[in-house]
């Protein structure tokens, strides 16, 4: 059946490029579409951390709000920014083909973070980032980065850091593909859990908009991140943790590694991995929960625990 859709999207230039995308999908299939742009907290708070301000649900609230509300059918989400736990009524729909799911070095200055003198300043805001930069180097001095894509670009551009890390998936999608100087190995920063995937929030009371949805869906796709999504999850994955999850399938064999960082950057970084067989998501989900307990097991017991 076609329908009428409106998307609630945040109004960064990815956020819309990101609806946009969604909307030409939408239409493919027949269907009439509309853009319902609005801000977020995420938005406006820029000159304090993620964690320290309220998470990764800062960039989802008042999207919710608007799906609640019927003044819009659907939410479209860079996965990494989507709260482990949905609230109540919600539900992901859809998750679509991943990006480039790497991070990648941008600098003016350095072709690669191996050429970075002694001592280089790293922009990065991301306490991930921070942690499996500090095991790389740790010598460099890391200086807080937050914003929208361009405006980090332009913090760089002004001459405040040696160099940046920023997602590639970002960048490709926004055509500012070759500001990547290099893209880092994923074996050296493990990506976040859903890094360059979208993923379409809808209300739990809308099959009508989950089946209009459905071809949009990429279940490789699904099948990783909800293994890097249950790690997250179990490990009670908040941006006040420095964690990583990324996940392949190769011949119907899922591979999920993780790393947990330190918040306090004291003790060293713990790493898990885990590997089965995958056909339903539930087994996705498993093999991510085998890694996470992994890790809790390895995690020092005097580690502070986010809170
Ligand atoms: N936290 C912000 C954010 N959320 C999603 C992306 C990039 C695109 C993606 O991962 O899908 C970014 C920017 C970045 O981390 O550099």
């Amino acid at each position: 059946m076609l329908a009428h859709l409106t998307i609630a999207t945040r109004e960064s230039r990815l956020a819309l490029w990101q609806a946009e995308h969604v909307k030409a999908l939408l239409e493919q299939q027949g269907h009439s579409v509309t853009l319902l742009g609005m801000t977020t907290k995420g938005d406006q708070i820029l000159d304090r951390s993620l964690s320290k301000v309220g998470g990764k649900g800062l960039f989802v609230k008042e999207l919710e709000l608007a799906l609640e509300e019927g003044r819009a059918d659907l939410a479209v989400h860079s996965l990494k920014d989507v709260p482990m736990e949905l609230p109540p009524g919600f539900a992901l729909a859809c998750v679509m083909e991943r990006e480039d799911p790497r991070d990648a070095w941008v600098s003016n200055r350095y072709a690669s973070l191996a050429e970075l003198p002694q001592g280089g300043v790293v922009g990065t805001s991301s306490l991930r980032r921070v942690a499996l930069l500090r095991a790389l180097r740790p010598d460099l001095k890391i200086e807080p980065l937050r914003g929208n894509l361009d405006t980090r670009l332009k913090k760089l551009d002004d001459g405040q850091y040696d160099g940046i890390v920023l997602a590639a998936a970002g960048l490709k999608r926004l055509g500012l593909e070759s500001r990547i100087r290099t893209a880092f190995d994923t074996a050296q920063m493990l990506p976040a859990a859903g890094q360059g995937a979208l993923g379409i929030e809808v209300r739990s009371d809308r099959p009508d908009v989950v089946q209009a949805l459905a071809p949009l869906a990429h279940r490789q796709s699904w099948l990783v991140v909800s293994a890097e999504r249950a790690v997250s999850r179990v490990m009670g994955g908040s941006c006040s943790m420095p964690l990583a999850a990324y996940a392949t399938v190769t011949n119907g064999i899922l591979h999920i590694q993780a790393t947990w960082g330190d918040p306090d950057g004291v003790l060293p970084l713990v790493q898990a991995q885990a590997q089965g067989p995958v056909q339903e998501i539930a087994q996705a989900v498993a093999l991510g929960e085998k890694v996470a307990r992994q890790l809790q097991a390895r995690v020092p017991a005097q580690a502070p625990r986010a809170d």
